[in-house]
Protein backbone atom coordinates (compact mmCIF):
# COMPACT_ATOMS: atom_id res chain seq x y z
CA UNK A 1 0.00 0.00 0.00
CA UNK A 2 1.00 3.44 -0.83
CA UNK A 3 0.01 5.69 1.75
CA UNK A 4 -0.53 9.48 0.66
CA UNK A 5 -0.32 12.13 3.00
CA UNK A 6 -2.51 14.83 3.16
CA UNK A 7 -1.30 18.41 4.16
CA UNK A 8 -3.53 20.81 4.97
CA UNK A 9 -3.12 24.31 4.36
CA UNK A 10 -6.67 25.61 4.91
CA UNK A 11 -5.50 27.56 7.63
CA UNK A 12 -2.39 29.18 5.79
CA UNK A 13 -3.20 29.21 1.73
CA UNK A 14 -7.14 28.85 2.69
CA UNK A 15 -6.52 32.15 4.66
CA UNK A 16 -4.92 33.81 2.41
CA UNK A 17 -7.78 33.98 0.04
CA UNK A 18 -10.31 37.57 0.74
CA UNK A 19 -12.87 36.73 3.13
CA UNK A 20 -11.37 33.77 4.85
CA UNK A 21 -9.96 34.75 7.59
CA UNK A 22 -10.91 33.61 11.05
CA UNK A 23 -10.28 34.89 14.56
CA UNK A 24 -7.81 33.48 16.92
CA UNK A 25 -9.63 30.87 18.71
CA UNK A 26 -11.66 29.66 15.51
CA UNK A 27 -8.24 29.05 14.04
CA UNK A 28 -7.73 26.67 17.43
CA UNK A 29 -11.60 24.78 16.95
CA UNK A 30 -10.30 24.22 13.07
CA UNK A 31 -6.79 22.51 14.10
CA UNK A 32 -8.81 20.44 16.65
CA UNK A 33 -11.18 19.27 13.51
CA UNK A 34 -7.98 18.83 11.55
CA UNK A 35 -6.59 16.74 14.13
CA UNK A 36 -9.82 14.61 14.09
CA UNK A 37 -9.97 13.88 10.54
CA UNK A 38 -6.10 12.77 11.35
CA UNK A 39 -4.31 14.65 8.24
CA UNK A 40 -0.77 14.39 8.46
CA UNK A 41 0.59 17.92 8.19
CA UNK A 42 -1.61 20.95 9.23
CA UNK A 43 0.08 24.41 7.65
CA UNK A 44 -0.94 26.50 10.50
CA UNK A 45 -0.10 30.02 9.42
CA UNK A 46 2.75 32.23 8.23
CA UNK A 47 4.16 33.26 12.02
CA UNK A 48 6.25 35.97 10.81
CA UNK A 49 3.43 37.90 9.22
CA UNK A 50 1.90 39.52 12.23
CA UNK A 51 2.49 38.89 15.65
CA UNK A 52 -1.38 37.35 16.33
CA UNK A 53 -0.18 35.15 13.18
CA UNK A 54 2.96 34.11 15.45
CA UNK A 55 0.14 33.47 18.53
CA UNK A 56 -1.68 31.16 16.71
CA UNK A 57 1.16 29.32 15.25
CA UNK A 58 2.52 28.97 18.40
CA UNK A 59 -0.65 28.20 20.27
CA UNK A 60 -1.52 24.95 17.65
CA UNK A 61 1.90 23.30 18.07
CA UNK A 62 1.57 23.92 21.73
CA UNK A 63 -2.10 22.23 22.08
CA UNK A 64 -0.37 19.86 19.60
CA UNK A 65 2.94 19.04 21.62
CA UNK A 66 0.02 17.51 24.50
CA UNK A 67 -1.30 14.86 21.83
CA UNK A 68 0.21 12.17 21.04
CA UNK A 69 -1.71 11.45 17.44
CA UNK A 70 -1.78 14.96 16.44
CA UNK A 71 -0.62 15.83 13.06
CA UNK A 72 2.68 17.50 12.39
CA UNK A 73 2.70 21.16 11.88
CA UNK A 74 4.15 23.29 9.37
CA UNK A 75 4.64 27.21 8.93
CA UNK A 76 5.65 29.01 5.99
CA UNK A 77 8.40 31.74 5.47
CA UNK A 78 10.21 33.49 3.11
CA UNK A 79 13.44 32.82 1.94
CA UNK A 80 14.52 35.79 4.81
CA UNK A 81 16.95 34.88 8.11
CA UNK A 82 14.56 36.77 10.09
CA UNK A 83 11.70 35.41 9.29
CA UNK A 84 13.00 31.33 9.49
CA UNK A 85 14.22 32.12 12.87
CA UNK A 86 10.65 33.64 13.81
CA UNK A 87 9.18 30.28 12.70
CA UNK A 88 11.85 28.19 14.08
CA UNK A 89 10.32 29.74 17.33
CA UNK A 90 6.57 29.51 16.81
CA UNK A 91 7.37 25.75 16.09
CA UNK A 92 9.28 25.11 18.73
CA UNK A 93 6.80 22.94 21.34
CA UNK A 94 6.98 20.32 18.78
CA UNK A 95 10.82 19.62 18.31
CA UNK A 96 10.94 17.09 20.97
CA UNK A 97 8.57 15.02 18.99
CA UNK A 98 9.67 15.93 15.79
CA UNK A 99 6.63 17.15 14.43
CA UNK A 100 7.84 20.75 13.07
CA UNK A 101 8.33 21.70 9.82
CA UNK A 102 9.36 24.76 8.49
CA UNK A 103 7.74 25.46 4.85
CA UNK A 104 10.66 27.50 2.92
CA UNK A 105 9.49 29.17 -0.46
CA UNK A 106 11.32 30.95 -3.15
CA UNK A 107 10.36 31.72 -6.88
CA UNK A 108 11.05 29.35 -9.85
CA UNK A 109 9.29 30.87 -12.53
CA UNK A 110 11.14 33.99 -14.53
CA UNK A 111 8.48 36.43 -14.38
CA UNK A 112 7.39 35.65 -11.06
CA UNK A 113 11.04 36.04 -9.97
CA UNK A 114 11.42 39.19 -11.31
CA UNK A 115 8.75 40.71 -9.87
CA UNK A 116 8.78 39.06 -6.44
CA UNK A 117 12.41 39.41 -5.90
CA UNK A 118 13.39 41.89 -7.54
CA UNK A 119 17.44 42.61 -8.58
CA UNK A 120 17.84 39.60 -6.03
CA UNK A 121 16.55 37.49 -9.13
CA UNK A 122 19.66 37.91 -10.77
CA UNK A 123 22.24 36.44 -7.87
CA UNK A 124 21.06 32.56 -8.43
CA UNK A 125 24.09 31.66 -7.06
CA UNK A 126 22.82 33.95 -3.73
CA UNK A 127 19.60 32.46 -3.82
CA UNK A 128 21.32 29.06 -3.74
CA UNK A 129 23.62 29.91 -0.74
CA UNK A 130 20.56 31.40 1.03
CA UNK A 131 18.23 28.53 0.58
CA UNK A 132 20.77 25.72 1.86
CA UNK A 133 21.89 28.35 4.79
CA UNK A 134 18.21 29.00 5.81
CA UNK A 135 17.64 25.41 5.73
CA UNK A 136 20.81 24.35 8.00
CA UNK A 137 19.63 26.90 10.36
CA UNK A 138 16.04 24.62 10.50
CA UNK A 139 17.03 21.67 10.38
CA UNK A 140 19.77 22.46 13.18
CA UNK A 141 16.94 24.02 15.44
CA UNK A 142 15.37 20.63 15.22
CA UNK A 143 13.16 21.12 12.85
CA UNK A 144 11.69 19.13 9.52
CA UNK A 145 11.87 21.29 6.11
CA UNK A 146 9.53 21.37 3.27
CA UNK A 147 10.94 23.26 0.33
CA UNK A 148 8.91 24.41 -2.45
CA UNK A 149 9.90 26.35 -5.52
CA UNK A 150 7.21 28.70 -5.90
CA UNK A 151 5.69 28.26 -9.76
CA UNK A 152 7.18 25.40 -10.09
CA UNK A 153 4.53 24.48 -12.72
CA UNK A 154 6.02 27.39 -14.86
CA UNK A 155 9.43 26.99 -14.42
CA UNK A 156 9.84 27.50 -18.58
CA UNK A 157 13.28 27.75 -19.09
CA UNK A 158 14.71 27.58 -15.33
CA UNK A 159 14.55 24.22 -15.01
CA UNK A 160 18.63 23.37 -14.17
CA UNK A 161 17.89 26.51 -12.15
CA UNK A 162 15.29 24.80 -10.07
CA UNK A 163 17.44 21.24 -10.06
CA UNK A 164 19.99 23.01 -8.22
CA UNK A 165 17.81 24.30 -6.07
CA UNK A 166 16.02 21.50 -5.00
CA UNK A 167 19.52 19.38 -4.77
CA UNK A 168 20.78 22.10 -2.56
CA UNK A 169 17.83 22.01 -0.42
CA UNK A 170 17.62 18.62 0.22
CA UNK A 171 21.49 18.39 0.74
CA UNK A 172 20.80 21.10 3.12
CA UNK A 173 18.80 18.93 5.19
CA UNK A 174 15.05 19.24 3.39
CA UNK A 175 13.36 16.03 3.32
CA UNK A 176 10.51 17.41 1.73
CA UNK A 177 9.88 19.02 -2.13
CA UNK A 178 6.95 20.63 -3.02
CA UNK A 179 5.78 21.29 -6.84
CA UNK A 180 3.62 23.91 -6.84
CA UNK A 181 1.24 24.67 -9.63
CA UNK A 182 0.87 28.27 -8.15
CA UNK A 183 -1.49 30.13 -10.95
CA UNK A 184 -3.05 26.91 -11.65
CA UNK A 185 -2.21 26.39 -15.09
CA UNK A 186 -0.57 23.36 -15.10
CA UNK A 187 -2.55 20.87 -17.99
CA UNK A 188 -1.08 17.52 -19.16
CA UNK A 189 -2.01 18.47 -22.84
CA UNK A 190 1.41 20.56 -22.05
CA UNK A 191 2.97 17.26 -22.91
CA UNK A 192 6.75 17.64 -21.98
CA UNK A 193 6.07 20.72 -20.18
CA UNK A 194 3.53 19.46 -17.87
CA UNK A 195 4.81 19.79 -14.42
CA UNK A 196 4.30 16.35 -13.50
CA UNK A 197 7.11 15.10 -16.51
CA UNK A 198 9.16 17.62 -14.37
CA UNK A 199 8.52 16.30 -11.40
CA UNK A 200 9.19 12.56 -12.36
CA UNK A 201 12.32 14.05 -13.99
CA UNK A 202 13.70 16.05 -10.80
CA UNK A 203 12.27 12.29 -8.71
CA UNK A 204 14.87 10.41 -11.09
CA UNK A 205 18.07 12.95 -10.70
CA UNK A 206 17.63 13.56 -6.93
CA UNK A 207 17.29 9.15 -6.23
CA UNK A 208 21.01 9.45 -8.63
CA UNK A 209 22.14 12.12 -6.39
CA UNK A 210 20.96 11.29 -2.99
CA UNK A 211 20.71 7.35 -3.32
CA UNK A 212 20.24 7.24 0.75
CA UNK A 213 17.52 9.52 1.17
CA UNK A 214 14.43 9.17 1.45
CA UNK A 215 12.68 12.39 -0.06
CA UNK A 216 9.27 13.12 0.19
CA UNK A 217 7.27 14.33 -3.36
CA UNK A 218 4.58 16.40 -2.72
CA UNK A 219 1.98 18.62 -4.94
CA UNK A 220 0.35 21.62 -3.96
CA UNK A 221 -2.15 23.25 -7.25
CA UNK A 222 -4.68 25.61 -7.63
CA UNK A 223 -7.73 25.37 -9.42
CA UNK A 224 -8.34 28.46 -11.99
CA UNK A 225 -8.66 25.96 -14.57
CA UNK A 226 -10.67 23.55 -12.37
CA UNK A 227 -7.91 21.17 -13.03
CA UNK A 228 -7.01 21.17 -9.06
CA UNK A 229 -8.14 17.55 -8.75
CA UNK A 230 -6.54 16.23 -11.84
CA UNK A 231 -3.18 17.26 -11.62
CA UNK A 232 -2.99 16.85 -8.10
CA UNK A 233 -3.80 12.73 -8.95
CA UNK A 234 -1.66 12.65 -12.16
CA UNK A 235 0.72 13.98 -9.67
CA UNK A 236 0.34 10.76 -7.56
CA UNK A 237 -0.90 8.26 -10.11
CA UNK A 238 1.72 9.13 -12.65
CA UNK A 239 4.12 11.27 -11.57
CA UNK A 240 6.39 10.75 -7.79
CA UNK A 241 4.29 12.55 -5.08
CA UNK A 242 2.88 11.05 -2.11
CA UNK A 243 1.63 13.79 -0.50
CA UNK A 244 -1.02 16.38 -1.63
CA UNK A 245 -0.78 20.01 -0.41
CA UNK A 246 -4.95 21.33 -0.54
CA UNK A 247 -7.06 23.21 1.95
CA UNK A 248 -10.99 21.31 2.69
CA UNK A 249 -13.57 22.99 0.42
CA UNK A 250 -11.15 23.86 -2.01
CA UNK A 251 -10.31 27.22 -0.66
CA UNK A 252 -7.09 29.25 -1.18
CA UNK A 253 -6.21 32.26 -3.30
CA UNK A 254 -7.85 33.15 -6.10
CA UNK A 255 -10.63 29.76 -7.75
CA UNK A 256 -8.81 27.91 -4.56
CA UNK A 257 -6.26 24.89 -3.65
CA UNK A 258 -7.32 21.41 -4.51
CA UNK A 259 -10.28 20.51 -2.58
CA UNK A 260 -8.57 17.98 0.05
CA UNK A 261 -12.03 15.98 0.37
CA UNK A 262 -11.99 15.20 -3.19
CA UNK A 263 -8.72 14.01 -3.04
CA UNK A 264 -9.28 11.74 0.09
CA UNK A 265 -12.43 10.32 -1.66
CA UNK A 266 -10.53 10.08 -5.08
CA UNK A 267 -7.71 7.90 -3.56
CA UNK A 268 -10.99 5.53 -1.29
CA UNK A 269 -12.79 5.16 -4.63
CA UNK A 270 -9.98 5.26 -7.63
CA UNK A 271 -7.00 4.47 -4.99
CA UNK A 272 -7.07 0.74 -5.92
CA UNK A 273 -7.16 0.53 -9.51
CA UNK A 274 -3.92 0.72 -10.59
CA UNK A 275 -2.30 -2.47 -10.72
CA UNK A 276 0.00 -3.55 -7.99
CA UNK A 277 -0.36 -0.53 -5.69
CA UNK A 278 -3.17 0.50 -3.70
CA UNK A 279 -3.16 4.60 -3.12
CA UNK A 280 -5.19 5.52 0.48
CA UNK A 281 -4.69 8.07 2.86
CA UNK A 282 -5.03 7.94 6.76
CA UNK A 283 -7.77 10.38 6.60
CA UNK A 284 -10.86 9.50 8.78
CA UNK A 285 -13.42 10.09 5.94
CA UNK A 286 -16.44 10.55 7.96
CA UNK A 287 -15.34 13.42 9.44
CA UNK A 288 -15.76 15.22 5.85
CA UNK A 289 -18.89 16.61 6.50
CA UNK A 290 -18.03 18.19 9.85
CA UNK A 291 -14.94 19.47 8.60
CA UNK A 292 -16.40 21.18 5.60
CA UNK A 293 -19.16 22.87 7.60
CA UNK A 294 -17.02 24.43 10.21
CA UNK A 295 -15.11 25.94 6.62
CA UNK A 296 -18.39 26.77 5.03
CA UNK A 297 -19.42 28.37 8.13
CA UNK A 298 -16.41 30.39 9.69
CA UNK A 299 -14.18 31.05 6.02
CA UNK A 300 -16.34 31.22 2.69
CA UNK A 301 -19.40 29.57 1.99
CA UNK A 302 -20.03 26.38 0.42
CA UNK A 303 -22.30 25.89 -3.29
CA UNK A 304 -25.17 23.18 -2.81
CA UNK A 305 -23.94 21.78 -5.18
CA UNK A 306 -20.00 21.39 -4.13
CA UNK A 307 -18.83 17.51 -4.42
CA UNK A 308 -18.53 15.45 -1.62
CA UNK A 309 -19.63 17.77 0.85
CA UNK A 310 -22.18 20.03 -0.58
CA UNK A 311 -25.75 19.88 0.89
CA UNK A 312 -27.22 18.08 -2.32
CA UNK A 313 -24.39 15.82 -2.79
CA UNK A 314 -26.83 13.35 -0.97
CA UNK A 315 -30.30 15.14 -1.40
CA UNK A 316 -32.70 14.26 -4.22
CA UNK A 317 -35.84 15.79 -5.43
CA UNK A 318 -36.65 14.42 -8.57
CA UNK A 319 -39.69 11.44 -9.37
CA UNK A 320 -37.15 9.41 -11.51
CA UNK A 321 -34.33 9.31 -8.73
CA UNK A 322 -36.58 9.21 -5.47
CA UNK A 323 -38.61 6.07 -7.07
CA UNK A 324 -35.48 3.94 -7.82
CA UNK A 325 -33.56 5.12 -4.44
CA UNK A 326 -37.01 4.42 -2.40
CA UNK A 327 -36.34 0.62 -3.57
CA UNK A 328 -32.01 0.85 -3.29
CA UNK A 329 -31.06 3.57 -1.03
CA UNK A 330 -27.46 3.95 -3.10
CA UNK A 331 -28.22 3.78 -6.78
CA UNK A 332 -28.31 7.45 -7.68
CA UNK A 333 -25.26 7.74 -5.46
CA UNK A 334 -21.43 7.26 -6.47
CA UNK A 335 -20.27 6.22 -2.56
CA UNK A 336 -22.38 5.80 0.36
CA UNK A 337 -22.57 9.58 1.76
CA UNK A 338 -22.23 8.26 5.23
CA UNK A 339 -18.21 7.46 4.92
CA UNK A 340 -18.22 11.29 4.78
CA UNK A 341 -20.85 11.96 7.55
CA UNK A 342 -23.62 12.76 5.10
CA UNK A 343 -27.51 10.66 5.10
CA UNK A 344 -28.93 10.95 1.97
CA UNK A 345 -32.31 13.43 1.82
CA UNK A 346 -35.40 13.89 -0.02
CA UNK A 347 -37.12 17.17 -0.88
CA UNK A 348 -40.08 17.31 -2.49
CA UNK A 349 -40.17 19.16 -5.35
CA UNK A 350 -42.52 20.07 -8.72
CA UNK A 351 -40.75 16.53 -10.40
CA UNK A 352 -41.01 14.30 -7.78
CA UNK A 353 -42.80 11.56 -7.79
CA UNK A 354 -46.32 10.08 -5.73
CA UNK A 355 -44.03 7.46 -3.84
CA UNK A 356 -41.93 10.04 -3.12
CA UNK A 357 -44.89 11.70 -1.49
CA UNK A 358 -45.71 9.08 -0.01
CA UNK A 359 -42.60 8.14 2.06
CA UNK A 360 -42.65 11.68 3.50
CA UNK A 361 -45.91 11.29 4.78
CA UNK A 362 -45.58 7.80 6.46
CA UNK A 363 -42.18 8.73 7.61
CA UNK A 364 -44.60 11.97 9.48
CA UNK A 365 -46.84 8.43 10.66
CA UNK A 366 -49.94 9.38 8.55
CA UNK A 367 -51.59 7.02 6.00
CA UNK A 368 -51.39 7.38 2.35
CA UNK A 369 -52.60 4.35 0.70
CA UNK A 370 -51.56 3.25 -2.76
CA UNK A 371 -54.61 4.10 -4.26
CA UNK A 372 -54.84 7.74 -2.82
CA UNK A 373 -51.06 8.79 -3.35
CA UNK A 374 -50.94 10.14 -6.44
CA UNK A 375 -54.07 12.57 -6.13
CA UNK A 376 -52.64 13.52 -2.56
CA UNK A 377 -49.19 14.32 -4.25
CA UNK A 378 -51.27 16.55 -7.43
CA UNK A 379 -53.17 18.63 -4.51
CA UNK A 380 -49.83 19.16 -2.49
CA UNK A 381 -48.14 19.88 -5.78
CA UNK A 382 -51.33 22.25 -6.61
CA UNK A 383 -51.05 23.67 -3.21
CA UNK A 384 -47.47 25.15 -3.59
CA UNK A 385 -47.19 25.55 -7.62
CA UNK A 386 -45.25 28.66 -6.37
CA UNK A 387 -42.41 26.80 -4.57
CA UNK A 388 -40.76 25.47 -7.96
CA UNK A 389 -37.02 25.27 -5.92
CA UNK A 390 -38.72 22.28 -3.50
CA UNK A 391 -41.03 22.10 -0.10
CA UNK A 392 -39.79 21.78 3.56
CA UNK A 393 -41.35 18.70 5.58
CA UNK A 394 -43.28 21.30 7.39
CA UNK A 395 -44.64 22.92 4.40
CA UNK A 396 -45.44 19.56 2.99
CA UNK A 397 -47.32 18.13 5.60
CA UNK A 398 -49.11 21.06 5.86
CA UNK A 399 -50.33 20.87 2.62
CA UNK A 400 -50.85 17.07 3.57
CA UNK A 401 -53.37 18.57 6.31
CA UNK A 402 -55.32 20.90 4.28
CA UNK A 403 -55.87 17.57 2.38
CA UNK A 404 -57.33 15.86 4.59
CA UNK A 405 -59.07 18.20 6.65
CA UNK A 406 -62.90 16.68 7.00
CA UNK A 407 -64.24 20.31 7.41
CA UNK A 408 -64.26 22.15 3.91
CA UNK A 409 -65.83 25.49 4.55
CA UNK A 410 -67.66 27.02 1.56
CA UNK A 411 -69.11 30.04 3.62
CA UNK A 412 -69.60 30.66 7.79
CA UNK A 413 -71.44 33.61 9.10
CA UNK A 414 -73.20 34.53 12.68
CA UNK A 415 -75.66 37.57 12.87
CA UNK A 416 -78.21 38.70 14.61
CA UNK A 417 -81.87 38.59 13.46
CA UNK A 418 -84.99 39.33 14.81
CA UNK A 419 -83.06 39.61 18.12
CA UNK A 420 -81.82 36.24 18.06
CA UNK A 421 -77.91 35.22 17.14
CA UNK A 422 -78.01 32.85 13.96
CA UNK A 423 -75.02 30.45 13.27
CA UNK A 424 -74.94 29.01 9.61
CA UNK A 425 -72.26 27.55 7.62
CA UNK A 426 -72.02 25.49 4.72
CA UNK A 427 -69.41 23.24 4.68
CA UNK A 428 -68.59 19.24 3.57
CA UNK A 429 -67.61 17.52 6.29
CA UNK A 430 -66.22 14.47 5.46
CA UNK A 431 -66.87 14.88 2.15
CA UNK A 432 -70.76 15.08 2.61
CA UNK A 433 -72.47 18.67 1.78
CA UNK A 434 -73.99 20.29 4.74
CA UNK A 435 -75.82 22.92 5.72
CA UNK A 436 -75.76 23.86 9.44
CA UNK A 437 -77.95 26.48 10.85
CA UNK A 438 -78.51 26.82 14.26
CA UNK A 439 -79.69 29.61 16.62
CA UNK A 440 -77.65 30.50 19.15
CA UNK A 441 -78.09 31.67 22.80
CA UNK A 442 -78.05 35.26 23.56
CA UNK A 443 -74.76 35.79 25.41
CA UNK A 444 -72.62 33.48 22.99
CA UNK A 445 -69.58 35.31 20.78
CA UNK A 446 -69.16 33.77 17.19
CA UNK A 447 -66.46 31.76 18.26
CA UNK A 448 -68.22 29.95 21.36
CA UNK A 449 -71.24 29.18 19.48
CA UNK A 450 -68.67 27.65 16.59
CA UNK A 451 -66.92 25.73 19.63
CA UNK A 452 -70.09 24.45 21.15
CA UNK A 453 -71.18 22.76 17.85
CA UNK A 454 -67.82 21.67 17.43
CA UNK A 455 -67.57 19.90 20.61
CA UNK A 456 -71.12 18.37 20.04
CA UNK A 457 -70.15 17.20 17.03
CA UNK A 458 -66.23 16.22 17.35
CA UNK A 459 -65.98 15.46 20.51
CA UNK A 460 -64.07 17.58 23.37
CA UNK A 461 -61.32 20.15 22.86
CA UNK A 462 -60.19 23.03 24.97
CA UNK A 463 -59.65 26.22 23.45
CA UNK A 464 -56.38 27.03 24.83
CA UNK A 465 -55.78 30.79 23.24
CA UNK A 466 -56.84 32.93 21.14
CA UNK A 467 -54.61 35.94 19.22
CA UNK A 468 -55.70 38.48 16.28
CA UNK A 469 -53.92 40.70 14.48
CA UNK A 470 -53.43 43.40 11.60
CA UNK A 471 -49.81 42.51 10.10
CA UNK A 472 -50.39 45.37 7.36
CA UNK A 473 -51.08 49.37 7.32
CA UNK A 474 -54.28 51.12 6.50
CA UNK A 475 -58.12 50.21 6.46
CA UNK A 476 -57.94 47.36 3.68
CA UNK A 477 -55.48 45.18 6.38
CA UNK A 478 -56.57 41.72 6.44
CA UNK A 479 -57.12 40.49 10.27
CA UNK A 480 -55.25 37.40 10.71
CA UNK A 481 -56.13 34.70 13.46
CA UNK A 482 -54.68 32.25 15.63
CA UNK A 483 -56.11 29.91 17.77
CA UNK A 484 -54.51 26.92 19.80
CA UNK A 485 -56.76 24.45 20.80
CA UNK A 486 -55.95 21.33 23.18
CA UNK A 487 -57.57 17.88 22.35
CA UNK A 488 -56.78 14.24 23.31
CA UNK A 489 -53.48 15.85 25.71
CA UNK A 490 -52.32 17.21 22.34
CA UNK A 491 -52.15 21.07 20.81
CA UNK A 492 -53.28 22.01 17.81
CA UNK A 493 -52.45 25.40 16.37
CA UNK A 494 -54.84 26.72 13.63
CA UNK A 495 -54.18 29.82 11.68
CA UNK A 496 -56.43 32.28 9.06
CA UNK A 497 -57.00 35.40 8.13
CA UNK A 498 -59.46 37.39 6.65
CA UNK A 499 -60.73 41.35 5.83
CA UNK A 500 -63.38 40.15 8.94
CA UNK A 501 -61.80 40.08 12.16
CA UNK A 502 -64.58 37.59 13.36
CA UNK A 503 -64.30 35.30 10.42
CA UNK A 504 -60.72 35.11 10.81
CA UNK A 505 -61.08 34.25 14.54
CA UNK A 506 -64.05 31.34 12.88
CA UNK A 507 -62.04 29.59 10.53
CA UNK A 508 -58.80 29.88 12.39
CA UNK A 509 -60.41 27.53 14.53
CA UNK A 510 -61.67 25.34 12.16
CA UNK A 511 -58.26 25.06 10.95
CA UNK A 512 -57.36 23.89 14.43
CA UNK A 513 -60.41 21.37 14.95
CA UNK A 514 -59.01 19.94 11.59
CA UNK A 515 -55.72 19.72 12.43
CA UNK A 516 -57.17 17.32 15.64
CA UNK A 517 -59.57 15.26 13.27
CA UNK A 518 -56.58 14.36 10.58
CA UNK A 519 -54.61 13.49 13.44
CA UNK A 520 -57.41 11.36 15.22
CA UNK A 521 -58.79 9.44 11.91
CA UNK A 522 -55.36 9.10 9.58
CA UNK A 523 -52.55 8.83 12.28
CA UNK A 524 -50.56 5.26 11.90
CA UNK A 525 -47.46 3.90 13.31
CA UNK A 526 -44.15 5.46 11.89
CA UNK A 527 -42.86 3.21 9.05
CA UNK A 528 -39.61 2.97 9.75
CA UNK A 529 -38.47 0.81 8.04
CA UNK A 530 -38.73 2.12 4.80
CA UNK A 531 -37.48 5.26 6.52
CA UNK A 532 -34.19 3.47 7.23
CA UNK A 533 -33.66 1.92 3.98
CA UNK A 534 -33.48 5.31 2.36
CA UNK A 535 -31.87 6.94 5.23
CA UNK A 536 -33.77 9.92 5.58
CA UNK A 537 -32.98 12.78 8.21
CA UNK A 538 -35.33 12.63 11.17
C1 LIG B 1 4.05 28.92 -1.03
C2 LIG B 1 3.55 28.02 -2.09
C3 LIG B 1 3.59 26.59 -1.69
C4 LIG B 1 2.17 28.38 -2.50
O1 LIG B 1 1.29 28.60 -1.72
C5 LIG B 1 1.88 28.38 -3.93
O2 LIG B 1 2.79 28.30 -4.73
O3 LIG B 1 0.70 28.48 -4.28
Amino acid sequence: MKQIKIFDTTLRDGQQCPGAGMSHSKNIEYAQLASLIKVDVLEAGFPSASEQDHAIVSQIARMYAHQNRSPKVAALSQLREAQVEQTIEALSPLVKSQRAIVHLYVPVAPELMAASLGAYADDKNQILRDVQGMIELAVGAGMEVEFSPEAYSQMGDHFAFTTDLISAAIDAGASTINCPDTIGRACYLQGDDYFVNHMNQHAHIMREQFPDRDITWSVHCHNDFGLALDNSMRAVFEGPATQIEGCFNGIGERAGNVALEQCIMYLNAFGHSQPGEVYRSQCRSKHIRRISDFVHQNMLPRQPHWPIGGDNAAKHSSGGHTNAILRNAHIYQPFNPSEVGQQISFVFGPLSGSNHAQAIIQKHGYVCTDDERQTIMQYIKDHHKERRKGLTDDEFMAAYFAFRAPIKVAKIGFERIKNKQHFAMQAKVFDQAEDIHFIAQDDDTAITALHQFLQQRFGECQIQSYRSESREPGRHAKAHATITVVADDEYFQGKAQDQDIETAALKALIDAYNQFLVQRHYRQPIQTERHAAVGLRD
